[in-house]
C-alpha cells in the first residue's frame, strides 16, 4: 500500500469513515480540509470568503501534493479535490483510492445539519449538489481503485466493506 485515500462528494462520509478506518488500521489520519485550516489558522468558509474558491483550490492543491507524499496514512480529501488534473495525478500516485459513492438525496440530508460548506450556502443546495455530481462523478471514477456505495449503510459497515474490497485488490 502507500496511503489510503478517500474521495467523493460532500456528505459521502470521507471525514467520518476516514477517521474510523484509520483507527481500525492503527494508522494516522489526515483530513485535507482540517490540515488547511490548521495551517492557515482560518476555517474553510473564511478562506472562501476572503480568497475566493480559486484561493481555496490553490491551498488545497498544495496540501494534496504534500499529503500524497506521506507513507501509511489514511487521507480524507474534500469533495472538489479531483477537479484539477494535477491533484488527480497526485492522488492516483499517492496510494489506493476509494470512491465513497452517495446519492444526491443522501448528500442533501447529511450536509443539511452543518453550515461549514460554503458551496452549499445557497437557496437550493440540492441543485448545486446535482450539478457538482454530474461534473465530478466521472473524475472520481477516473482515479478510483474501488467504488463503495454508502447509501443506507452505517459507517461501520462501510469501513468493513472497504477493508474487504482492499484485500481483494490485485497489486498495481
Ligand atoms: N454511512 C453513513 N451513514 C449515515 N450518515 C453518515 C454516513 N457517513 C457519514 N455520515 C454523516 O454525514 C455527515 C457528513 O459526513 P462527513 O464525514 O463530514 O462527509 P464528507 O467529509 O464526505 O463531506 C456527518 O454528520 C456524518 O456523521
Ligand atoms: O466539494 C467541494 O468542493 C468542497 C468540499 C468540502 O469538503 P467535504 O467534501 O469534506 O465536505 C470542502 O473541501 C469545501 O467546502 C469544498
Ligand atoms: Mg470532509
Amino acid at each position: 500500500m502507500r496511503n489510503l485515500i478517500l474521495i467523493g462528494p460532500m456528505g459521502a462520509g470521507k471525514s467520518t469513515i476516514g477517521r474510523l478506518l484509520a483507527k481500525e488500521l492503527r494508522l494516522p489520519f489526515k483530513d485535507s480540509d482540517k490540515e488547511i485550516e490548521q495551517r492557515t489558522g482560518a476555517d474553510i468558509p473564511w478562506i472562501f470568503d476572503v480568497e475566493g474558491e480559486q484561493g481555496f483550490r490553490d491551498r488545497e492543491q498544495a496540501m494534496i501534493e504534500e499529503l500524497c507524499e506521506e507513507d501509511g496514512v489514511v487521507l480524507a480529501t474534500g469533495g472538489g479535490a479531483v477537479l484539477r488534473p494535477a491533484n488527480r495525478h497526485a492522488l492516483r500516485c499517492g496510494g489506493r483510492v476509494v470512491y465513497l459513492h452517495t446519492s444526491v438525496e443522501q448528500q442533501i440530508e447529511r450536509t443539511s445539519r452543518d453550515r461549514n460548506r460554503p458551496l452549499l450556502r445557497t437557496a437550493d443546495p440540492g441543485k448545486v449538489l446535482r450539478d457538482l455530481m454530474s461534473i465530478r462523478d466521472p473524475l472520481y471514477r477516473e482515479i478510483a481503485d474501488i467504488i463503495i456505495e454508502t447509501d443506507e449503510r452505517p459507517p461501520r459497515l462501510v469501513v468493513n466493506e472497504i477493508l474487504e474490497r482492499l484485500q481483494a485488490l490485485p497489486p498495481r
